[in-house]
């Protein structure tokens, strides 16, 4: 699959403080990469890097073939952006907004009002388009940041917590309109939220202190949760030692008089003898449940679980 934006070992310090480490990033065409991190982990650094807005200490981008720093224009041209607090003019119209960002980006005449009239429609705004923006909903708004970064059908499109401060309708909305988005563009999505990235993401980047820890598919971070512990209720139970003896299993926990949670190593499945023993020796089996870790746990493991790490998952 061909390569839209290409970034390596980008590292940006501040002071005596490392915001961003040595961080590879690639996204390919017709993929959602999420980028996700807690607070503070260095996602709006690496944003602004990738988007020119920000120069990299060292570490090169290149985006659909032009680099980023030897030739700003071309670069900039393959690509969209949407900051963490996005670039309006509250005193101007929906549309009057749209044409000016057209104008940034070189359009003129028809192909101009052609691209604002379908990046109007494409982003739902036609009710709004001769309102000012200052007078709009947070949603409105959002989609009207949304629709400036791809108003110059851009290769890649970065958007940096684009569901932030909005209520659960809008959010809903704006996920709406980035998978919608993504039908067209390649789209990196920086945000602190999991959900929002097993909801819309085909791969993801972790990032912690200011370097990746994960970067693999989705798929790949389920996969993470393969089961090693099974909950079990018998109506009839044996002593716990008799469970404990049964082969691969590696530890058992009384949850109560009936209940237990065995634990064992996921490549030593013991289901299938427990089910046997259950069966002969009439320990009437009344319950059996694969317990998983959830996405969050894993990730909270990955990013070395801390109390302020938690109110940033939600
Ligand atoms: N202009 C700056 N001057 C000094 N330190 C900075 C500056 N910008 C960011 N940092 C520091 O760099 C680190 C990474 O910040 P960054 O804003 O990139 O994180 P983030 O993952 O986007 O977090 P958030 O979700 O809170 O925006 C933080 O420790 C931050 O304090």
């Amino acid at each position: 699959m061909t390569i839209l934006l290409e970034a390596q070992n980008l590292s940006r310090f501040f002071g005596p403080n490392i915001a961003v480490q040595n961080i590879d990033i690639t996204v390919k065409r017709g993929e959602i990469l999420g980028f996700l991190g807690p607070n503070g982990a260095g996602k709006s650094t690496t944003m602004k890097m990738l988007s020119g807005n920000l120069a990299p200490d060292n570490g090169e981008i290149r985006i659909n073939g032009f680099d980023l720093l030897t030739q700003p224009k071309q670069a900039k041209a393959q690509l969209g952006y949407l900051p963490e607090n996005p670039p309006l003019y509250r005193e101007l119209t929906v549309g009057e907004y749209l044409k000016h960002c057209a104008r940034l980006n070189r359009l003129k005449g028809k192909a101009l009002k052609s691209a604002v009239d379908t990046v109007i429609d494409r982003c739902g705004l036609g009710e709004v388009q001769r309102r000012l923006i200052g007078q709009l909903s947070k949603g409105y708004q959002q989609r009207t940041g949304i629709a400036q970064a791809i108003v110059h059908s851009p290769a890649v499109v970065i958007l940096d917590e684009p569901t932030s401060g909005l209520d659960p309708v809008q959010i809903r909305q704006i996920r709406e309109l980035i998978r919608e988005i993504a039908n067209e563009h390649s789209v990196i999505l920086s945000t602190h939220i999991l959900p929002e990235v097993e909801m819309l993401c085909d791969r993801v980047q972790i990032i912690s202190k200011g370097q990746v820890i994960f970067a693999d598919s989705l798929a790949a971070l389920h996969q993470q949760r393969l089961s090693s512990r099974l909950r079990i209720s018998f109506a009839n139970p044996p002593p716990i030692a008799e469970i404990q003896s049964l082969e691969h299993v590696a530890s058992v926990e009384v949850l109560s008089s009936q209940q237990f949670r065995i634990l064992y190593h996921p490549e030593n499945d013991p289901t299938e003898s427990l089910l046997i023993q259950a069966v002969s020796k009439q320990w009437q089996l009344q319950e059996l449940v694969r317990e998983q870790d959830s996405l969050e746990d894993i990730f909270m493991q990955l990013i070395n679980f801390d109390t302020a790490a938690v109110e940033t998952i939600n």
